[in-house]
C-alpha cells in the first residue's frame, strides 16, 4: 500500500492542535519532529535511549508529519487540512511560517524500515538478545537467547543498564531463587532471570503499557510458569523477601528506597541495580551502605554504572 507523509513546518505553540487536525483528517499516525529535541542535554534522561540523527530535525521550529492512506481524496483533505491550520491563528496560535509539503512514502518504509537496524546481539557471556523476526542458531549449548520485540516496549534490550543487569545477573542467579525484578519495562530482565534458573521472578512496573509488553515478551519467551508481572509503584506489590532483587531504574528513584529495597532482600541475598549515570555512582553507594548493603561489585559501561550490593547475613 502507498500512503502519503504530509509534513507541516510550525512552531512548537501550534504542535497539539495541528496533531488533533491531522488526526481528525484520518491520518494515521503523527510524528513529531521537534528541533529542541536534538539540542536537550540527555543525559539524565532514561527509558528509550538512542542515538538522534541531526538530519531528522528541523533546524528551527517543529514538523509534525502525518501518513494519509493514497487512497483518501488526498488533495481535497489535504486542502482541508490547510484551511484548519490557518484558521488556528484565529485562536491566537502562532503556526509560523506553516510550510506544508507532501510526498509519497511504501508503507513498508516507515512501518518497519527501523527493523533493518535491529540483529541478534550477544551481550554477555551467555545472552544473546535476538529480535523476534530474526533466525538465529545458539552457537553454544550454554549459550541463553532472550527473544524480544524492540517495537513492543523500551528498545532493543542493549542499553548499557540493561546490559550489565543481565551481567550481574548472570554472576548471581543460582538454580532455584527467587528473584525481584523493579521496573521490569519489556521484561528483558525477568526473563533472563526466569532462563538463569530462577524458581520464581516477581517483576513490577509502574506503566501498564510495559506491563502488558513484559507479559506478551514472557510468553514469548515460554517462561510465563516463572515469571509473574504486577502493576504497581516500587515496591506495593512486594510481600515476600527474594534472594536476588534488580532494579533499573534512575539514580534518584534507587537513592528514595534504599531501606524498603534492604528489608525485601533475604539476609545474604543479593541487590543489582542501574540506571545510575556515572556522576551519581558515589551518592547511589553511599545511600545503599547507610541502609545496610555491602557494596561487592560496581561494572561500568560508557557513561553508566550498575552496583551489585549484599545484604549481611
Ligand atoms: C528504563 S526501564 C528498565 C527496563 C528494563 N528493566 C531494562 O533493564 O531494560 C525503567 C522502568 O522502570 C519503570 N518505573 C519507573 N518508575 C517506577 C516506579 N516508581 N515503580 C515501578 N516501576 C517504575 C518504568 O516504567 C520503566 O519501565
Amino acid at each position: 500500500m502507498k500512503w502519503s507523509e504530509l509534513s507541516i513546518h510550525t512552531k512548537n505553540e501550534a504542535v497539539e492542535a495541528i496533531s488533533n487536525i491531522l488526526h481528525e483528517a484520518g491520518a494515521s499516525g503523527v510524528v513529531i519532529e521537534d528541533s529542541a529535541e536534538f539540542a536537550k542535554p540527555r543525559e539524565d534522561q532514561y527509558g528509550e535511549i538512542y542515538a538522534l540523527n541531526e538530519e531528522d530535525f528541523p533546524k528551527d521550529g517543529v514538523i509534525v508529519k502525518a501518513y494519509l492512506p493514497e487512497s483518501s481524496f488526498l488533495n481535497e483533505t489535504v486542502e482541508e487540512i490547510k484551511a484548519a491550520v490557518t484558521n488556528l491563528t484565529n485562536f491566537n496560535i502562532d503556526i509560523g511560517e506553516n510550510i506544508v509539503s507532501i510526498v509519497e512514502v511504501n508503507e513498508e518504509d516507515w512501518a518497519t524500515a527501523w527493523k533493518q537496524y535491529y540483529h541478534p546481539v550477544k551481550i554477555s557471556e551467555r545472552f544473546t538478545i535476538v529480535p523476534t523476526w530474526e533466525d538465529y542458531t545458539p552457537v553454544s549449548t550454554d549459550e541463553l537467547i532472550i527473544e524480544l520485540d524492540p517495537g513492543m516496549a523500551f528498545g532493543t534490550g542493549t542499553h548499557p543498564t540493561t546490559v550489565m543487569c543481565l551481567q550481574g545477573l548472570e554472576k548471581v542467579i543460582r538454580e532455584d531463587d527467587t528473584v525481584i525484578d523493579i521496573g521490569t519495562g519489556s521484561g528483558v530482565l525477568s526473563i533472563g532471570a526466569a532462563l538463569l534458573g530462577a524458581k520464581s521472578v516477581h517483576a513490577l512496573d509502574l506503566d501498564e503499557v510495559a506491563v502488558r509488553a513484559a507479559q506478551e515478551n514472557i510468553a514469548l519467551n515460554k517462561v510465563e510458569d516463572q515469571v509473574a508481572v504486577f502493576h504497581g509503584n516500587l515496591l506495593d506489590t512486594v510481600k515476600e523477601p527474594a534472594d536476588v532483587v534488580v532494579a533499573n531504574i534512575l539514580a534518584e528513584i534507587i537513592m528514595s528506597f534504599t531501606d524498603d529495597a534492604y528489608t525485601i532482600v533475604k539476609p545474604g541475598g543479593l541487590y543489582v541495580t542501574s540506571g545510575i549515570i556515572a556522576a551519581k555512582r558515589d551518592d547511589v553507594k553511599a545511600a545503599l551502605v547507610a541502609s545496610g548493603f555491602i557494596i561487592e561489585e560496581v561494572l561500568l559501561m560508557e557513561d553508566w554504572v550498575a552496583i551489585i550490593a549484599r545484604r549481611p547475613q
